[in-house]
């Protein structure tokens, strides 16, 4: 490894995220300039630097130094100081300022501007409010520079010392070196890892009870984020103590220490001890708490005989309920809370709306959401009523959802309605349900509907799945299919694989198989349907078709298939503006996905669009007709490249046509939930291109990885008299 020294002359780029930089530095004792990369925020012009590194020849640049660690010191002669400060670094302190300053002060003026900032005022010029805002930020730029270089001391990249400026200012020296555990809760990007080499090298002692809590809730965090609310004591201890590279009695004695101060809770199931995070813990009793309140407390609507109003809705809108349909559109009338689920076809919505009419009939205000704006579009094109999304409805406040949202609407401050119906309640997580089910006022009716066979929610929890197990909430499950035979191949062939039978596949039907042998012929045989077959056959591949996989990584995962889809439909051409975005470069006419909710920009989770135009400074993507959006480069991770999306992203969504790889390959995410959810999404035609073992395999494995949640036991448990 060299070592480089010299003084800072030019910052020629900085990314945004602070994670690389180049500057031009004069080196000590030499003639000239060199360049220099390092994976860090840019040092100061002006600032004493030294670089231990290699010297690299880059294809385009030349010859450069490739910093692996960076060393400031402040500028301590006259010059370099008044070069440092020109440089704009500092705020209220433009070259002129910089010039009369030196020229005052010398090589004291950082000192000064430090230590006696009130004696800034004898420059003409400098008034008191000028003089604090100098010293200010200039006390900042030194801070971040002590935080850069404890973390480069310490063995951890300066790159994190902005962030952690930010969230804890002046006292980050303190919280690295006290608690610096706390950095993996409150720093965005900053995990257990990271936090644990800085508490390391600060010599935190292994079985410190502050790591080991860490640890706790690092493994937790994983586990929930997997879809658990809770885990086996057992599980929790051995994988904590494999992370923490401590005895399992350590832990052990951490997680009950953890219980007695309501950090973690326990709950007995048989033989087994369930561990909880606090907030999941919560959440799971909150929700079920509501939800019997709700079906204790039901407002009693006026309305004598609900079969009457029932038989003139079927006569007006000239359809016999089933059974099954009756029951569920009487259920919205005489339940404070009420589960209607079914497969494709089972006419759901056909219910919603006889309810919806029922309702309106008796003058009781109905509101209407879905988790995802896809899901409450449709739900309102199916409804020509207005839906809202659960987050929209709940008067989210902070632009996504990542930003820890807070609700308007609360307990305190209660929605307004009768009667609330929820659509595609399979892909709310038991967080969202304890947000929702708080701000219904009391004796309101709330129906929740969804097809339990879905996959469930990405987020922690299995509500839809656990109220229908714990048998205590009124529920209906339709199950007599009603479309149209022939435009029904789909659904019969969903309603077939929900039972696991092998799906009807024909060639020249809706639902088709292509037989490959590898998955690399697989992802050939998509690309070739895609840019060719089916277009040929006047099926628009960017806006009719959606190639969804179950994985992320490999031959026929998510990130290959939309890298060559790209290279096949939108291929690159001089001309066309291209923005690199992490490993994804994209180009004007891009298909993409909004992966976030955002209420600012009005585009939600699922809502997919095309690149219209790439500048410098913007990326502006067209969603539907109506709506043109711009991106900044701090935004594009809002952005996924949506000529292939996984199943998961594709819940609550439907598409004329989908194409779904099976390989062998794809083995742990070939599940019966998952390909029924797949098949789902297509209204027109279904191509399933890969293996009959696969798909049998698919078919066959209804081993959905259970979810530790006790919702069910929670809601079955509670004396029947207090229901
Ligand atoms: N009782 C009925 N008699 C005749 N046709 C019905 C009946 N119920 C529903 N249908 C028809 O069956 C089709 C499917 O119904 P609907 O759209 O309500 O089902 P769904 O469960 O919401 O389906 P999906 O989940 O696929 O949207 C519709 O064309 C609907 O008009």
């Amino acid at each position: 490894m060299e070592k480089l020294t010299g003084t800072v002359e030019t910052i020629v780029f900085a990314s945004d995220d602070g994670r690389f930089s180049v500057f031009r530095l004069r080196v000590d004792g030499q003639r000239g300039m060199a360049a220099a990369t390092v994976n860090a925020e840019p040092p100061l012009v002006g600032q004493q630097v030294t670089l231990s590194g290699e010297w690299v020849r880059h294809p385009r640049f030349g010859e450069q130094f490739k910093a692996v660690s960076l060393t400031v010191a402040a500028p301590t002669s006259a010059e370099g100081i008044e070069k440092f400060l020109s440089s704009g670094a500092v705020e209220g302190v433009g070259p002129a300022v910089a010039h009369r300053l030196v020229e005052k002060f010398g090589q004291d003026t950082l000192d000064i501007i430090e230590n006696a900032p009130h004696r800034l005022r004898e420059i003409p010029g400098i008034g008191e409010k000028t003089a604090e805002k100098i010293h200010r930020s200039y006390q900042e730029k030194v801070e971040l520079k002590d935080i850069m270089l404890w973390l480069e001391a310490h063995g951890v990249s300066g790159a994190y010392a902005a962030r952690i400026y930010q969230q804890f200012g002046s006292f980050s020296l303190g919280v690295m070196q006290e608690d610096p555990y706390r950095l993996a809760q409150e720093v965005q990007g900053i995990g257990f890892t990271t936090a644990d080499a800085i508490a390391r090298s600060a010599d935190v002692p292994a079985d410190d009870p502050s790591r080991l809590l860490a640890g706790l809730d690092y493994t937790l965090s994983s586990v929930s984020s997997a879809g658990h609310c809770c885990v086996p004591a057992e599980f929790l201890i051995e994988r904590a103590a494999r992370l923490l590279e401590v005895p399992r009695e350590a832990v052990s004695d951490a997680v009950r220490s953890a219980l007695r101060m309501c950090r973690l809770y326990a709950e007995r199931l048989g033989s087994e001890t369930l561990i909880y995070p606090q907030q999941l813990y919560m959440a799971e009793k909150e929700v079920s708490d509501t939800l019997l309140y709700l079906k204790k407390a039901a407002a009693v609507f006026p309305v004598e005989d609900s079969s009457l109003l029932i038989d003139e809705w079927e006569t007006t809108d000239r359809l016999d309920l089933a059974d099954g349909q009756r029951e569920a559109v009487a259920g919205a009338l005489q339940y404070g809370i009420f589960v209607l689920t079914g497969g494709p076809g089972t006419g759901k919505t056909t219910v919603v709306r006889g309810m919806i009419a029922v309702l309106e009939k008796l003058g009781l205000t109905v509101l209407l959401g879905a988790p995802t704006g896809r899901a409450a579009k449709r739900l309102a094109e199916s409804t020509g009523r207005r839906a809202m999304t659960v987050h929209r409805m709940l008067e989210a406040q902070g632009v996504s959802e990542d930003d820890g949202s807070m609700f308007a609407k609360d307990e305190d401050e209660p929605l307004e309605a009768d009667v609330i119906i929820l659509d595609e309640v399979s892909m709310m997580d038991i967080l969202l349900m304890q947000h929702f089910l708080a701000a219904v006022p009391s004796g309101c009716h709330v129906i929740l509907v969804g097809d339990v066979d879905q996959l469930p929610a990405v987020g922690p929890g299995a509500v839809l799945r656990e109220i229908l197990r714990s048998g205590v909430i009124p529920s209906v499950r339709l199950t007599e299919v009603f479309r149209q035979a022939e435009e029904s191949i789909i659904v019969r062939n969903a309603h077939a694989i929900n039972r696991g039978r092998m799906p009807e596949c024909e060639p020249g039907t809706a639902f088709e198989f292509r037989e490959t042998h590898s998955a690399e012929e697989a992802s050939e045989v998509i690309v070739q349907l895609c840019a060719d077959e089916l277009a040929r056959e006047g099926i628009d591949p960017m806006r009719d078709v959606q190639v969804l996989s179950p994985m992320h990584r490999q031959e026929c995962g998510v990130d290959v298939l939309n890298k060559r889809l790209q290279e096949a439909l939108n291929p690159k051409r001089p001309g066309r503006d291209e923005r690199p975005a992490g490993w994804f470069t994209y180009r004007v006419g891009d298909k993409v996905m909004q992966i976030k909710n955002n209420y600012q920009k009005n585009v939600f989770n699922g809502d997919v669009g095309f690149i219209t135009e790439i500048t410098p400074e913007l990326v502006t993507v067209r969603f539907g007709d109506e709506l043109e959006t711009d991106y900044e480069k701090s935004e594009m991770q809002e952005l996924a490249p949506a000529y292939a999306v996984s199943v998961h992203k594709s819940q609550g969504s439907e598409y004329p046509v989908i194409i779904l790889p099976l390989v062998p390959g794809h083995h742990i995410m070939l599940q019966r939930n998952l390909l029924y959810t797949a098949v789902t999404r297509a209204k027109e035609r279904v191509v399933l291109v890969g293996s009959r073992a696969a798909l049998r395999t698919a078919v066959e494995n209804d081993r959905t990885r259970r979810r530790y949640t006790l919702l069910a036991e929670r809601l079955a448990q509670v004396p029947e008299d207090a229901k």
